[in-house]
């Protein structure tokens, strides 16, 4: 993927190599942004949240966030540490409603449902909009049966050939080709990177539409990393891929369009991803993302 540098300056402690100091005025780190982002123009909005609030107990977590989120593109949160990041991602597939002190008011729809709606089943809903989460979580069982979970779950295992719509997944996520011969085996078993990529496929074996993902790399080493941000630039061809990162760089690098929150779970700027980080609106954004703050 090729990309171009936006000389956005940072806090990073590099030094001048010619005068050795160490001064933000003079140091410049780039954020690279990605070149071939895919314009978000003519996509069709497949999520939307209107003033959309969540609270934990009395405390408001996310406040009054209204989004339009492009279907088959991929959409970056970025944010300080207790900005609502993954407060809101999991609003999108209401795994908040598995926090007890978590409430929600607001509407936050799917292709035009509102998911609060009383008639939506949660379960239902989370085969549509899957989750991979910050560290490789796959079931102690063989790297076929976590592929095959989802939809013997669903008890689709009967309607389909589970053989290929394991291949199906494992291709999908760039595994295949490492797996083929140790589908017996268990997924445990693999490198750290690899059993992102096996969530990656458990994720997509039901076929879902949205793909959530907190934080899916900070828990690899660079290579794993990049390989996972490679695949995501495949995955978002048939999904729409939904990332909440720390890492701005990789916000650069693989999103088209990015949001940025504030404390106080404000969602602050959303735009292009190369609006972002070149020519925000919001001074804030720009302090953020020059490192002034967070
Ligand atoms: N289960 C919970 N119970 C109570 N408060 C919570 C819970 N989860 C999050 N919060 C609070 O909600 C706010 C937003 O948290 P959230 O985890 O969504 O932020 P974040 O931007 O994803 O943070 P980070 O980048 O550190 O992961 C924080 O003040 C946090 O303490």
């Amino acid at each position: 993927m090729s990309s171009h540098s936006s000389s956005t300056p940072t806090t990073d402690e590099s030094t001048d190599r010619t005068t050795g100091a160490s001064d933000d005025a003079i140091i410049q780190t780039e954020i690279d942004v990605d070149d071939n982002s895919r314009s978000t123009d003519d996509a069709e909005t497949i999520v939307r949240a209107e003033r959309l609030n969540v609270y934990y107990n009395d405390d408001r977590a996310l406040d009054d966030v209204t989004i339009e989120i492009p279907e088959n593109r991929v959409t970056a949160m970025i944010g300080p540490s207790g900005c609502g990041k993954s407060t809101f991602l999991r609003s999108i597939n209401r795994m908040n409603d598995r926090i007890p002190a978590a409430s929600v008011d607001g509407e936050l729809y799917f292709r035009e449902k509102n998911v609060y709606d009383e008639d939506v089943d949660p379960v239902a809903l989370r085969r549509k909009i899957g989750q991979v989460f910050q560290s490789p979580n796959p079931f102690p069982k063989s790297i076929y049966d976590n592929v095959a979970y989802g939809l013997r779950v669903q008890g689709k295992a009967d309607e389909v050939d589970l053989d290929a719509a394991v291949e199906r997944a494992l291709r999908g996520a760039a595994l295949w080709d490492e797996v083929k011969d140790q589908l017996d085996e268990s997924g445990l078993d693999l490198s750290g990177g690899q059993q992102q990529r096996l969530c990656i496929a458990r994720a997509i074996a039901p076929d879902p539409e949205v793909i959530l993902m907190d934080e899916p790399t900070s828990a690899l080493d660079p290579v794993a990393a990049s390989k996972i941000e490679d695949l995501i630039d495949e995955l978002v061809e048939e999904y729409t891929v939904i990332i909440v990162t720390h890492n701005m760089q990789q916000a650069a690098r693989i999103s088209d369009r990015t949001a940025v929150f504030l404390t106080g779970g404000e969602l602050v700027e959303f735009d292009e991803t190369a609006t972002i980080f070149e020519n925000p609106a919001d001074d804030r954004v720009e302090d953020y993302i020059t490192g002034k703050f967070g």
